[in-house]
């Protein structure tokens, strides 16, 4: 619970960086190596808390991983090659974690446990508790299974077709992966589209799965063959970093080799309608795309972001409510919602931690509405234990004036360890 100071008032930001391992690819590659048959290995795996919560869990269910920084190799013996664990499976502070993992003990005939730390105990858990129990599964939890600890009996498992009440790709990937281990079709039909790393997954793993407009459809009883998979730099995280040479004098700072798949990209297509230099070079265009960004230094406006976007860029709107800060006019972001429900409650948080430096930030049922052009004065702030509120403080410690501590920095290292070191090779 220590704190850290702030590097404030920055004059430049200058020079690459290959920010680490997409968070929601390497999870999935871990679930999918394990349920898959074969040596499955992961190149530039995240070593972030979150995906070793996902490894510690797998290893208790039976599975062999071996992992060496960024470098993970997973031993997979098909879905029956889980076993009973004997422990209860701890997945910290991750949500897709215990999502997803949910949705392949639906299909397991034996008990296990699941808990997490004290933000996780606050998350809603109905949403996928209530479809895996239309397919079969037996879930007992706090408050009806409303909240951990969740305790999960799989079984025979008969496919559904499933209407989500939110545009959640935790919820979507859960129904899909115990939609594979049941009798006949499942479907789920998504009110918006969200992330599709996990329909990309089942593809690469050797699937079947289709997608028809907003209707997503897999059949049980696959066989999944194990292979290698490389995952790229998280955008989510690059996020950081291109709000920070945007927002800052003199600076350009390239992003290399980030992960571009369309479904994650909105905060390259709001950077770019707030009027910010921007470039993206694509490498990479088949499995998941990737390639480089460059961003500098910019000149930017206040726009409206909602509807369909706000899946695209979910996790990055606490960064982007601090680059509304800095740009001229009003950002109004809606439907967002599901920010409510994140390691923090992300509207509250971010509109709280900004106003107390000096930003005109508003919060809303389903969003914020920020006045730009705020001069920003550095205080204590605290990241409430949630990595990406963490970060986006230290990225506005770079234009604060004065002096200026992060309580509880070590959040930060759930999706991005190594963060403050690589922030201060691009400070001038
Ligand atoms: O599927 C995933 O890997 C994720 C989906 C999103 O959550 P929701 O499905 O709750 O929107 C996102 O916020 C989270 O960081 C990762
Ligand atoms: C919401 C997040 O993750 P999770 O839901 O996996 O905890 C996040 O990384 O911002």
């Amino acid at each position: 619970m220590k704190s850290q100071r702030l590097q404030t008032n920055v004059k430049s930001l200058k020079g690459m960086l290959g920010v680490p391992g997409d968070k929601s690819i390497s999870h999935r590659s871990i679930m999918f190596g394990a349920i898959a048959h074969g040596e499955t290995t992961v190149g530039n795996f995240l070593p972030g808390a979150d995906c070793l919560s996902t490894i510690s869990c797998f290893r208790k269910l039976g599975v062999r991983i071996e992992e060496e920084d960024s470098a993970v190799r997973v031993v997979g013996k098909g879905f029956e090659g889980l076993e009973r664990p004997v422990e209860m499976l701890d997945v910290g502070n991750s949500g897709t974690t215990i999502r997803l993992m949910l949705g392949i003990l639906a299909g397991r005939e034996f008990e296990a446990v699941l808990a997490g730390d004290s933000s996780i105990a606050k998350r809603p858990m109905t949403r996928v508790v209530k479809p895996l129990r239309e397919l079969g599964a037996v879930i007992d939890g706090e408050n009806d299974g409303k909240f951990t600890p969740l305790t999960i009996k799989g079984g025979k498992l008969r496919g559904i077709s499933y209407e989500l009440p939110m545009a959640s790709a935790q919820v979507k990937s859960a129904i899909l992966l115990a939609g594979l281990q049941a009798e006949g079709e499942t479907v789920v039909i998504e009110p918006t589209k969200t992330r599709d790393h996990t329909e990309r997954m089942i593809a690469e793993f050797g699937g079947r799965i289709e997608r028809d407009g907003d209707r997503i459809t897999v059949k049980g009883n696959q066989m999944f063959r194990a292979t290698h998979i490389e995952v790229p730099g998280d955008i989510s995280s690059a996020a950081f970093f291109m709000v920070a040479a945007a927002i800052t004098k003199n600076s350009e700072v390239k992003l290399t080799n980030v992960g571009l798949n369309p479904t994650r990209t909105g905060i390259i297509d709001v950077m770019k309608q707030m009027g910010a230099d921007i470039e993206v070079e694509t490498l990479k265009k088949k499995g998941e795309p990737s390639g480089n960004i460059i961003v500098r230094s910019s000149n930017l406006k206040g726009i409206e972001i909602s509807g369909d976007l706000i899946p695209r860029l979910i996790d990055e709107i606490p960064v982007i409510a601090l680059l509304a800060t800095q740009a001229q006019g009003v950002t109004v972001i809606k439907d967002a919602q599901e920010l409510k429900v994140k390691e923090t409650n992300r509207i509250d948080t971010v509109a709280n931690e900004l106003a107390s430096l000096g930003a005109d930030i508003t919060p809303t049922e389903d969003g914020m509405i920020i006045n730009g052009g705020a001069k920003l004065t550095g205080r204590t702030v605290s990241s409430h234990g949630d990595h990406r509120i963490g970060m986006m403080l230290a990225i506005a410690g770079l234009v604060a004036q004065g002096e200026m501590d992060l309580h509880d920095p070590s959040a930060i290292e759930v999706s991005y360890p190594g963060f403050f070191e690589h922030l201060s090779t691009l400070i001038d």
